[in-house]
Order: C-alpha cells, then sequence, then structure tokens
C-alpha cells in the first residue's frame, strides 16, 4: 500500500511538472503532417539547371494536368524513415514502395493528398499500419474546372471511388489525422521564428533592417501561397470533394469548420517557420568566404534546397523537449546518379530533435539551464542532442563514397562535431550565431577550427563571406580571443564569459565573444 501511495505522488509530481512545461510542443501526428505537406513542395530542378549539374537530378516537369504532386513522410515506431515527393512519372506511393518494399509493412504513412487507387492498393498490400492523408484536393484532382479534358475529369471520379472502396476493405486505418494545435502554439511559433537566429543574423548584418516588417511581408506571401496549394478557397467545392473521398462525417458543422480551422493553423505554422530563414538573394549557406577558392570546390547544394532542408530542421525543432531551447537537425545524402524520387538524387538518412532519452517522462530529468547555480540540477547532462537523435535513429547507413550533409537549426556543440565528423557527415549546414560560445556545461568552441568537414553558415555572400565579412570575422575572433574567459563587455552589455549583446542599429543580437 505503502509504495503505491509512494507511486501515485511520483505521478501526481509527473503530472503537475508535465503541465508546468514551458513551451508548447508539436504533436507527433501535426509534425509528420507538416513534413509531408513541406515534401509536396520540395523544389524541383529545371532543365537549364539539370544539364548544368547545378542541381540534384530529377524529373517532376511534365505532370499531368489533373495529377498533383504529392508529398510523404514514411513513419515507422514513431520514427521518420523516409520524406519522399512524386516525380513526373511516379506517385510518392509508388516511389515509397519502391524505396522501402516490404519494409513498409507497419509503417504509418502521411501523405499531403489523399493517394490515388493504384498507390493506394500497393501500400495496402505491403502492409501498412495506417494511412494519413490532407483533406484537400487528391492526388487525382477533382477539381474539374482545371481539368484539361472530360475524360480526365472522370477518370478522377472513377479513382476517387475506386480509393473508396479500398479504404473501406482495407484492415489498415485509412483516414484524416490532424489533431489541434495547442492553444498557444501559433503565437509561440511566430515569436521564436522571429528570434531564430537566421534573421537575427539579418538584422546583425543589414543597416536599417527592419525584422519585423521583413518577417511579416515573407510570411504573408507564403501564406498566400500555401493557402493556394493546400486549401480549397470554396467551402461547398470542399465540402462536394470530402463527399466524394467518403468523408461525410467532416462535412457537417461544426466538424467541418472545426477540419477547416485546423487545416488553417497548420498552414499559417508552416508559411511562419517558412519565414524564419530568409529567403532572398544575398543571404544563404555558403561555405567558407563566398568568393575563395574553398567554396568552388566544396560543391554546395542548391540554396534553395539548403534553405528547403533547414526548414525542414526548423519544423522538427517543435517538439524538442528541452523547456527553452529548441533545435532540429536533418541528415540527407546524394546518390551519384539519379533517382526515380521527386527529390532527384538526395534521400534521407534520419532527422531528429533535442529531447531527454528515450523512454522517459517530461518530469524524470532536470530541466534548468545554465543560469541555475547548481549544476546538480541542470539539463544539459541529459538531453540528447538533435544530432545525437537524429544519428541514432538514422534509417539509412552513411556511405563513405556519398555525400551526406546535415541541416541544423543551430551550430553544433563540441559533444556533437566529433560526432558529426567520425559518421562521416561531408557537410554541415548551419547558422553560427553561437559559435565561439562557451556557456557553463555547453561549449561552441570547435566548429570554427572544424576542416574536415565542409561548413556551409548562414551568411550573406556581400556582408557575411567575401572580404568585408572575413575581415568582420577576423575582429570578432580577435575580440574573442582577447575577452575569452574574462568576461569582458566588448561591443556591448556583457552577458558573462563567452557572451556579449550587441546592439546593433536599435536592435540588438548576442554574438559569441
Ligand atoms: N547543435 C545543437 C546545439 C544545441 N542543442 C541542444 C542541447 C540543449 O537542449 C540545448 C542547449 O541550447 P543552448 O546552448 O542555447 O543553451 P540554453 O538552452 O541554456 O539557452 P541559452 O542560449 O539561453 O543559454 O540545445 C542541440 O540539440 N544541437
Amino acid at each position: 500500500v505503502f509504495q503505491f501511495h509512494i507511486m501515485q505522488s511520483l505521478e501526481a509530481v509527473k503530472l503537475i511538472s508535465v503541465s508546468f512545461q514551458l513551451i508548447p510542443r508539436l504533436s507527433r501526428v501535426n509534425l509528420f503532417t507538416l513534413l509531408s505537406l513541406w515534401m509536396e513542395i520540395f523544389p524541383t530542378a529545371t532543365e537549364d539547371e539539370e544539364s548544368k549539374g547545378t542541381k540534384p537530378l530529377s524529373d517532376n516537369s511534365s505532370l499531368p494536368p489533373s495529377f498533383r504532386q504529392t508529398g510523404l513522410a514514411v513513419v515507422q515506431n514513431m520514427k521518420v524513415t523516409g520524406l519522399h515527393c512524386s516525380s513526373s512519372e511516379l506517385h510518392a506511393g509508388q516511389i515509397a514502395v519502391i524505396k522501402h518494399g516490404s519494409l513498409l509493412k507497419g509503417c504509418d504513412l502521411y501523405f499531403s493528398r489523399r493517394p490515388c487507387s493504384t498507390c493506394l492498393k500497393m501500400v495496402v498490400n505491403a502492409g501498412i499500419n495506417r494511412i494519413s492523408y490532407w483533406p484537400a484536393d487528391p492526388e487525382i484532382s477533382l477539381i474539374e474546372s482545371e481539368m484539361l479534358t472530360g475524360a480526365s475529369s472522370l477518370d478522377a471520379k472513377l479513382d476517387a471511388n475506386a480509393a473508396e472502396r479500398l479504404r473501406s476493405n482495407s484492415r489498415a486505418h485509412i483516414g484524416v489525422l490532424l489533431q489541434p494545435l495547442a492553444c498557444n502554439m501559433n503565437q509561440f511559433v511566430e515569436e521564436t521564428s522571429k528570434k531564430c537566429e537566421f534573421l537575427q543574423k539579418m538584422a546583425l548584418l543589414e543597416p536599417n533592417f527592419n525584422l519585423d516588417e521583413f518577417f511579416f511581408e515573407n510570411r504573408k506571401k507564403q501564406l498566400k501561397d500555401y493557402e493556394k496549394i493546400f486549401l480549397i478557397s470554396d467551402e461547398e467545392t470542399h465540402k462536394c470533394i470530402l463527399m466524394k473521398m467518403g468523408l461525410e462525417n467532416f462535412c457537417e458543422n461544426p466538424y467541418f469548420s472545426n477540419l477547416r480551422q485546423q487545416m488553417k493553423d497548420l498552414i499559417l505554422l508552416l508559411a511562419t517557420v517558412d519565414a524564419s530563414v530568409p529567403n532572398c538573394r544575398d543571404y544563404g549557406f555558403y561555405c567558407g568566404d563566398f568568393h575563395s577558392e574553398e567554396t568552388a570546390h566544396c560543391h554546395g547544394l542548391p540554396q534553395d534546397i539548403a534553405r528547403h532542408c533547414v526548414v525542414q530542421a526548423r519544423l522538427l525543432a517543435y517538439r524538442t523537449e528541452d523547456p527553452k531551447t529548441g533545435v532540429g537537425a536533418v541528415i540527407w545524402a546524394q546518390k551519384k546518379s539519379g533517382s526515380c524520387d521527386g527529390t532527384g538524387n538526395m534521400y534521407l538518412i534520419g532527422c531528429g530533435y533535442n529531447a531527454y532519452p528515450m523512454g522517459s517522462e517530461y518530469a524524470d530529468f532536470p530541466q534548468m539551464d545554465d543560469k541555475q547555480k547548481d549544476r546538480e540540477i541542470r539539463k544539459f547532462r541529459y538531453i540528447i542532442h538533435a544530432e545525437q537523435n537524429a544519428l541514432t535513429f538514422r534509417c539509412k547507413e552513411i556511405q563513405d563514397d556519398e555525400k551526406t550533409m546535415i541541416f541544423l537549426t543551430k551550430c553544433p556543440c563540441d559533444e556533437c562535431i566529433p560526432l558529426i565528423k567520425g559518421a562521416g557527415i561531408k557537410q554541415i549546414y548551419t547558422g553560427d550565431m553561437d559559435s565561439g560560445k562557451v556557456k557553463a556545461d555547453i561549449s561552441y568552441l570547435k566548429f570554427d577550427s572544424l576542416r574536415s568537414v565542409y561548413k556551409f553558415r548562414d551568411q550573406s555572400k556581400l556582408k557575411g563571406g567575401g572580404a568585408e565579412g572575413t575581415a568582420a570575422r577576423k575582429e570578432r575572433r580577435e575580440a574573442r580571443n582577447s575577452t575569452r574567459g574574462k568576461g569582458v563587455d566588448v561591443m556591448g552589455e556583457n552577458l558573462g564569459v563567452g557572451q556579449t549583446r550587441v546592439h546593433f542599429c536599435g536592435k540588438q543580437a548576442d554574438l559569441s565573444t
């Protein structure tokens, strides 16, 4: 009885701690759904770029008009084991069958559109556990006005009927898995996106940069685009499509308006996260100095793809268990020759976010950061970093002769640099605002001197790289060397050993010193 009471009190403590968690999290289901939407708009190569060899080889420029590009996240035991998108010849479901074969057994598939009957029969046959799809226009479009001929419209209807019969006959659960976001989630994503270091870097380098204006403008633009792609603007048309897909239960209110609200919330979240990584000509992920010879030899990814993968990592970061700092990591590799995937020759190795060890409850371990004097109750010794989770739970092996790339939302720390190097990762795409910092229980000193892995830092090709950038970095490095360990304020307010807050054009940013 005594033991029972103790157990009950422990449970109560855990519950209380859970309710005290400082930041809202994305649910797994919503994360996988968002990843599938994001895969649908994976940047594809133009013929020109392909022939020049500047983009991964892919071929999805000539999709039939009634066919909608689809993104897919393959999930096994709650871990993402594949991210795909359709190509001109193959649908996402077909690609999943080619790439995973019988390993699809027991997997959950998250599609950005309801897959066509051809895909559905194959993935059901492979023994998938569950399919969730985004409840808008399906893969074979049912929006007739956009179709070229009456024949394709009939095909679309026949396909909808066949898919519905396959669904009702299948033992796998096939339906719509969307969950309402935590009540302050979108507000939290907005705040953290504005503070995200990719935007902060711009604020640091650009005189007269209005971060709010830049961020909200971009978000507005993305939101408009994504609503066009992922939402059916006319409610009656949307209801009609839901009916045809066998989702009549969603057609009555309040279920219909709830569903649309959840869809809009997720689209807003996607647009917000997207706007946190600047998408403009002069900013990007560049290796070394933009004009230096080093850059010419290291064959980085096209900027739109690099940025796409960093945004993916930003989405993952919203599953963090760290009460303060969310970090996401995605590892992709590039095959030497093309592949049937809409991602061209790129394939997923693994992805992760920072969290307490597998299987632990939220309150099992300390959660304080280094502002807490008692080191015993700080989080750092317990949290598994995003890179560590991405490597540990990878779904593919890293091949020595292939280019493997890790995309991070934060500079890798000294604990992770040897892991990245040892694993055979060839390129790191990241921000470097923390580089050179020494915090009480975590340090970021090894990144700068890392030589065997190409580092594609978030920078301006005019200001962050090039001669001007080099000079600025040199100046910072010298300042750092002269102040390291002394906790001296270099340019602004002193935040303690290794950190300085600089004030720049009325804004402030934390810099390593
Ligand atoms: N490349 C990285 C860098 C960090 N982390 C994780 C480990 C910890 O969960 C958290 C630590 O982040 P910070 O170094 O920013 O430390 P704090 O969370 O204490 O924030 P602050 O910057 O205010 O000190 O991030 C990670 O997963 N991957």
